[in-house]
């Protein structure tokens, strides 16, 4: 396509240059008209929050076990993953909040399949309003097995058509300095971690939490699919995720006490999530485990402000390649983006953590 001018004596044409399709996308009431939230998924979805608020807030003292698989790729396997994890949940509630990290949005640092939403085929064919369907079926489905869910945001326009099923949100390393972020998340109805950036950067989570919690204007969308101005309250449940860099891990308890230090600074409530994957893992599943085990034992010994730990964690460990056009070559319950954890490696875990909030609970009240 060429974007010269042309001729003088002919009008330029102006716009859109550089679109080469524009199709319909369904509204969210119409999705939400398809697939409406049932009463014990709601019920699900909103305890799920209150739980995480008060696990964030310290009001109730269990971890918060953000876990599941990098991406969702396949909804048949996340299904099968998340009857396991709904189980295992249960028998970890007393000590451990565990919410399945479902991931819809991949944030790519150039350029790679962008996740289920995008292109659910994944063949490249895009075929978003399929995304969304197959996406939001899922989380009622997941939420009717009684387990909350934590998602991504990236497209500022897609939580109208999901986050009434969620109960935990996330904004990625790649867009906690983006203010098109930070107000999306002022209005998002759950809590929303927000990590620090791939070179390390925690003060950039921080002034994101804090620009969070105000009240802001922005532009969005009605449930109808309209523009619309809105106006949020700001998000008091926000916090800093710690998630390691390009350079190296960031889940020491110097960067903890470091980034607790920043949070009181900037008068916001002192705590923090460790992601125990990306660069503090080097995407090394394996090293994953390493570091959720040494979390454990700070979380059991009593350090202030860790609040809880996201694992990716899939049925299959490790990760493969997808070949776009080739869903049929895949493994069964095998990551297609980041490397996981297997099954039996987080039910352990899990129950490593009971432990540790076991003997936090019985060393405080000595
Ligand atoms: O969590 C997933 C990835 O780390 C993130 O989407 C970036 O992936 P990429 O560097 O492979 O694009
Ligand atoms: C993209 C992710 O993480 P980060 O933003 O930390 O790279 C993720 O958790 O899927």
């Amino acid at each position: 396509m060429t974007l010269t001018a042309g001729p003088a004596d002919i009008t330029p044409d102006l716009d859109d240059r550089r679109v080469t399709a524009v199709n319909p996308l369904i509204s969210p009431a119409l999705l939400r008209q398809e697939h409406p939230m049932p009463p014990d998924v709601a019920k699900t979805v909103a305890n799920g929050r209150a739980a995480t608020a008060d696990v964030l807030a310290g009001r109730d003292d269990r971890v918060l076990v953000v876990v599941g698989p990098c991406s969702v790729h396949d909804p048949e396997a996340a299904l099968d993953y998340a009857r396991k994890l709904a189980r295992a949940a249960e028998a970890v509630r007393d000590e451990v909040h565990v919410v399945m990290r479902v991931y819809f949005e991949k944030p790519r640092t150039t350029l790679g399949w962008k996740g289920l939403i995008n292109d659910p085929d994944l063949d490249g064919s895009f075929a978003v309003n399929e995304g969304l369907r197959t996406a939001r079926k899922l989380l009622l489905d997941i939420g009717a097995l009684g387990l909350p869910v934590g998602c991504e945001f990236l497209d500022p326009i897609l939580p109208q058509f999901i986050a009434d099923a969620v109960s935990w949100g996330s904004i990625g390393a790649r867009t906690a300095a983006s203010q098109v972020h930070r107000q999306l998340c002022s209005a998002l109805s759950m809590p929303v971690g927000i990590k620090n950036s791939t070179d390390g950067d925690v003060q950039v989570a921080v002034d994101a939490t804090r620009a969070a919690a105000a009240s802001h204007v922005f532009t969005g969308i009605t449930p109808d699919g309209v523009a619309a101005l809105l106006t949020t309250t700001g998000n008091d449940d926000g916090h800093v995720i710690l998630r390691g860099s390009t350079t190296g891990p960031n889940h020491d308890p110097g960067t903890v006490a470091d980034t607790l230090a920043r949070l009181r600074k900037a008068n916001l409530p002192e705590r923090v999530l460790v992601d125990c994957s990306h660069g503090n893992s080097g995407k090394d599943h394996h090293r994953q485990a390493e570091v959720a085990a040494e979390l454990a034992d700070r979380i059991a010994d009593g350090e202030p402000g860790l609040v809880g730990l996201m694992l990716e964690s899939f049925l299959v460990e490790g990760r493969q390649d997808l070949v776009l056009g080739r869903a049929d070559a895949l493994t069964y319950g095998q990551s297609i983006t980041d490397s996981c954890l297997d099954w039996p490696t987080t039910e352990t875990l899990l129950t490593t953590l009971t432990t540790a909030i076991r003997t936090r609970r019985r060393e405080s009240r000595r």
